[in-house]
C-alpha cells in the first residue's frame, strides 16, 4: 500500500542561513499513529509546517497521498488537519462559528450534523454558543482541535498537542487520537514527552538537530528496552558475589555495598521475590532497594546526546 505520507529528502535553511532540516527521507503509513520526537529546536515544527504547505522547503519535496504538496497544494492541503502550536482563534466568535468557518475554508459545503460529532466528541457541545473569549484554555485547545477536524481530513498533525494542558484534557487527548484511528485517520503527533510517545505511537522518529536518527515501531524499541534494573544496597559488603546466587543476573558493585539485579519487565515473573528469599537465606541484610525502568527516556536521552555532537 502506497504510504500515506512521502517525505524525499526535505531540507530546509531558514533565510538567516540556519539549516533546520537537512535532508529528512520518512514515510508514514496509512493509518498509523506517528510520534515525532525530538527536543527543543530539532526541526519537528518545521517539518511540519513544510508537509502542510506552511513554509517552503529547500530541498525535496513531499507527496500526501500521492499528491505533491506544492503542484497539487489545495487537493494535497484538504487531506490534511493540523493542530498548531500556538492557539489562533477570533475571540469573539462563538465556538460554533469558528469550527464551521474552518470547514468553509477547505471549501466543503456546510454540515452541521458533522460538525455537531466533533463538538459532541470533544466535549465542546454544551460550549457551543460561548465566545472563544470565555473558554479555558484547555477548551481552547480542544476547539483548536475541532477546527483542524472540520474539514474532514485524513491526516491529523498534531504539533505539542499536550503541552501545559492538565492530566484529563491529556488522556481526553489521547482517547481522541485513538478513536480517530480508529476512524482510519493516520495522526503525526510532535512531542518532547517520552510519555506520550510511548503510550500513543506505533512507530516513533526521533529527530535532533535537523536529522531524522531513529524510526522505529514503539513495540521494537519497548522490546529491546524493556530491561529493569533492581539495585539492593546491602548493610555489609560483600568481597564476592555468593556462587549460590549465580541463577539470577546480578552484578556486584561499589566495592561490593551494592548488588544489580537486571531482569526483563515484560516478563509476567520478575523473579525478585525468589531473589529476596534466597538473600536472606545467606544472612544478607538490605539497607535499601531501588528499582529503575530503563525507558524509552534513556534510548532518548542517549541518542540525542551522542558524545560526538556535545564535543
Ligand atoms: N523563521 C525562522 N528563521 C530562522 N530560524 C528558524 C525559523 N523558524 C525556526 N527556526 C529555527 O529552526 C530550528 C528548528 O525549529 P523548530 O520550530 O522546527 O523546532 P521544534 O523541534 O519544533 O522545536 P520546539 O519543540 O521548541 O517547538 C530552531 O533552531 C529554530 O530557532
Amino acid at each position: 500500500m502506497q504510504p500515506i505520507i512521502q517525505i524525499q529528502g526535505v531540507g530546509k535553511t531558514y533565510d538567516s542561513g540556519f539549516s533546520a532540516l537537512k535532508s529528512i527521507d520518512l514515510e508514514i503509513r496509512r493509518g498509523e499513529i506517528f510520534a515525532l520526537l525530538g527536543p527543543n529546536g530539532a526541526g519537528k515544527t518545521t517539518l511540519i509546517s513544510i508537509i502542510c504547505g506552511i513554509v517552503n522547503a529547500s530541498a525535496g519535496r513531499v507527496l500526501a497521498d500521492g499528491m505533491d504538496i506544492v503542484q497539487d497544494y489545495r487537493q494535497a492541503r484538504s487531506l490534511i488537519g493540523l493542530v498548531p502550536q500556538e492557539l489562533t482563534t477570533d475571540a469573539f466568535e462563538t465556538v460554533w462559528d469558528t469550527v464551521s468557518f474552518s470547514r468553509g475554508l477547505f471549501g466543503k459545503p456546510a454540515d452541521p450534523a458533522y460538525i455537531e460529532k466533533v463538538l459532541r466528541q470533544l466535549s465542546l457541545w454544551d460550549k457551543r454558543n460561548a465566545k472563544m473569549l470565555a473558554l479555558s484554555g484547555g477548551m481552547k485547545r480542544r476547539v483548536m482541535i475541532a477546527k483542524a477536524l472540520s474539514h474532514e481530513p485524513s491526516i491529523l498533525f498534531l504539533d505539542e498537542p499536550t503541552a501545559g494542558v492538565d492530566v484529563e484534557l491529556r488522556r481526553d487527548m489521547w482517547e481522541m487520537v485513538r478513536g480517530l484511528r480508529e476512524n482510519g485517520v493516520t495522526v503525526i503527533l510532535t512531542t518532547h514527552y517520552i510519555e506520550e510517545a510511548e503510550e500513543m505511537a506505533d512507530r516513533i522518529g526521533v529527530i535532533n538537530r535537523g536529522e531524522l536518527i531513529l524510526v522505529e515501531e514503539k513495540e521494537m524499541l519497548m522490546q529491546q528496552l524493556g530491561q529493569k534494573q533492581l539495585y539492593l544496597m546491602l548493610q555489609t559488603p560483600l568481597d564476592a558475589l555468593p556462587a549460590s546466587l549465580g541463577q539470577y543476573n546480578l552484578s556486584l558493585n561499589d566495592e561490593g555495598t551494592q548488588l544489580t539485579y537486571t531482569f526483563d519487565a515484560h516478563h509476567e515473573t520478575s523473579g525478585i521475590a525468589e531473589l529476596l528469599r534466597s538473600l536472606s537465606e545467606l544472612g544478607i541484610d538490605l539497607k535499601d532497594l531501588q528499582s529503575k525502568q530503563s525507558s524509552l527516556e534513556e534510548i532518548f536521552v542517549s541518542l540525542v546526546h551522542r558524545p560526538e555532537e556535545s564535543a
